[in-house]
This record gives C-alpha cells, structure tokens and sequence, in this order.
C-alpha cells in the first residue's frame, strides 16, 4: 500500500516510531548517522553561550549534541510536533551528566512559536523532506534566525552517481524494509523512498534557501551523495 503523506499522517507515523526510532537509527546506518550529526552542529556555528533551537528536534539526538556545542551558559530548545519522539527526547536529557539545558517544545515547523531574531543558530537533522512545504519551513527558519547567523540542515539525499542511487535504493529496498517489517513498521520505512523521490536535489535546495531569503546557501554532500547538509546564512542586514 502506498502511503500518501498529510501532515497529520506524517504526525502519528513518527509517533509510531517513537519506541524503535533511535534504536534503527544506530543498526540501519551502522552508527554513522551520529557523525552526520555533528557535522551538522559544526556547519550550524553553534558556539559556547549560545542560544540555539534543533527544529523536528524527534527523541533529541541532535539537540543534546548541539547541547554540548553551547556549554556552558548556552540554551538549546527543541522543537516538534510529535508528542511520542518528544517523550523519548525529556527522558534522554533527564538521564544526561552532566545535565544539558535543553526546553522540550511541542510545535509546527510550518509557525515557529517563537520571536523573530531570536537564535544565534538552528539545526535540523532529517526534517525538512518531511515537511508539507519546504519553502514556508526554510522562511521559518529564516524568521527566527538572528542576522549574520545559519542554519544547518541535514538530511537523506538522491545521488548524483546512478552506481550510488542504485545502492542507496537496493540499500532501502533490502536492508531497511526488510528489517522494519520485523517490527511490524514495514508502511512506516516504505516512506522513506518515495518521500526521497520529492526531495528537491541539492542545487534546488539551495535555489529554495535563497527564495526564502538566504543571503548565502551550500548544499554539501556527505557519504557519497546519499545524504547532504544545506548551509545557509542570514544577512547582516
Ligand atoms: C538517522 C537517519 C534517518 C532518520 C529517518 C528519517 C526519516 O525521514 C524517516 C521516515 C520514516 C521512518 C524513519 C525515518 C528515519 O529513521 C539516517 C539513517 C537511517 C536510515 C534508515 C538508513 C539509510 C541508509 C542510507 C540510504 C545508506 C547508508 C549506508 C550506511 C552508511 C551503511
Ligand atoms: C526523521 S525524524 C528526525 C528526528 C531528529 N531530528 C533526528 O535527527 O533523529 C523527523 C521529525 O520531524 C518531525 N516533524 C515532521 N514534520 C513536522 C512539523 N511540521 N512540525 C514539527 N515537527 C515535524 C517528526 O515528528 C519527527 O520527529
């Protein structure tokens, strides 16, 4: 069966998950996702003292490493529509030493609830190709960013290199199905390619990032052009 994505669909398949999510994460890419992840809060810029916001934060992997970034006198909040991925995420940071100062926020990528201007950066690790409209998240992520501050997006990307697509596909097809359906989440990680196929590539991210209102915006691709980290930054003025 083919599952056509809405947002409330989207909502309760990562509520879903939640149990599982961080689990398959470490088997289906062999712990290398946590790498990606700190790629990506070193692209973001996040310094110690910083004020910073992880959005579609999920059970708050890449929040808790932009935690450390900030440490100390630093403040992350995490933010996410599912309240499921948002109960992993308090019960991680409870367990934390030494403790992180991360607020759990239940929210819409798609209307921020919070003031303009007020990150010194934003990180986002496998959100945006979820989203219902890509254009109106990245304005988002532009509106609360303070001037002359980035945003670091990671997420899974379409290859370049048909030898690369192929494995990536064969990768999903016969590893990452196989071995969600096991757990009786077969619909859930089926998603993941097609919701790929829609993913614009790397130069239309950046295209997207500049119409949003990004003064710069690189796309740099990670292991193999299988995934990717757009990195775009606000005007000064
Ligand atoms: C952390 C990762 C993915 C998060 C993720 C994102 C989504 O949009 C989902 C949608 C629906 C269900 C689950 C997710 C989800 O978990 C990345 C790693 C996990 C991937 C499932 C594995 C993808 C692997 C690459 C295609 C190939 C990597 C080869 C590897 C280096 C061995
Ligand atoms: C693949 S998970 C990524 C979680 C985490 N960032 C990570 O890297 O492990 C995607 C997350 O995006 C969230 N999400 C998707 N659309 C959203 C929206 N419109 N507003 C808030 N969260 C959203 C989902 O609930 C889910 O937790």
């Amino acid at each position: 069966m083919t599952f056509s994505p809405s947002a409330d669909r989207i909502q309760s398949l990562f509520n879903r998950i939640a149990p599982m999510y961080d689990r398959f994460n470490d088997r289906l890419s062999a712990g290398a996702h946590r790498v990606w992840k700190q790629m990506t809060v070193k692209w973001s810029g996040a310094e110690p003292g910083d004020t910073c916001l992880d959005v579609c934060c999920g059970s708050g992997d890449l929040a808790l490493r932009l935690a450390e970034a900030v440490t100390p006198n630093g403040r992350v909040v995490g933010v996410d529509f599912s309240s499921a991925q948002l109960a992993v995420a308090r019960q991680r940071s409870g367990c934390c030493y030494p403790p992180r100062t991360i607020d759990w926020v239940e929210g819409d990528a798609l209307n921020l609830p919070f003031d303009d201007c007020a990150f010194d950066a934003v990180t986002m690790g496998y959100g945006l190709r979820n989203l219902m409209d890509i254009s109106q998240g990245l304005q988002e992520l532009h509106r609360v960013l303070k001037p002359g501050k980035s945003v670091a997006i990671l997420d899974m990307h379409r290859p370049p290199s048909a030898v690369m697509r192929s494995f990536q596909q064969w990768y999903l097809d016969t590893i990452v199905v196989p071995t969600a359906e096991e757990f009786g989440l077969t619909e859930e990680y089926a998603y993941i390619g097609p919701s790929l196929d829609r993913f614009p590539v790397s130069s239309e991210q950046v295209h997207l990032a500049r119409v949003a209102g990004f003064g710069r915006a690189t796309h740099y691709p990670i292991a193999g052009g299988m995934m990717g980290v757009l990195v775009a930054t606000k005007d000064r003025s």
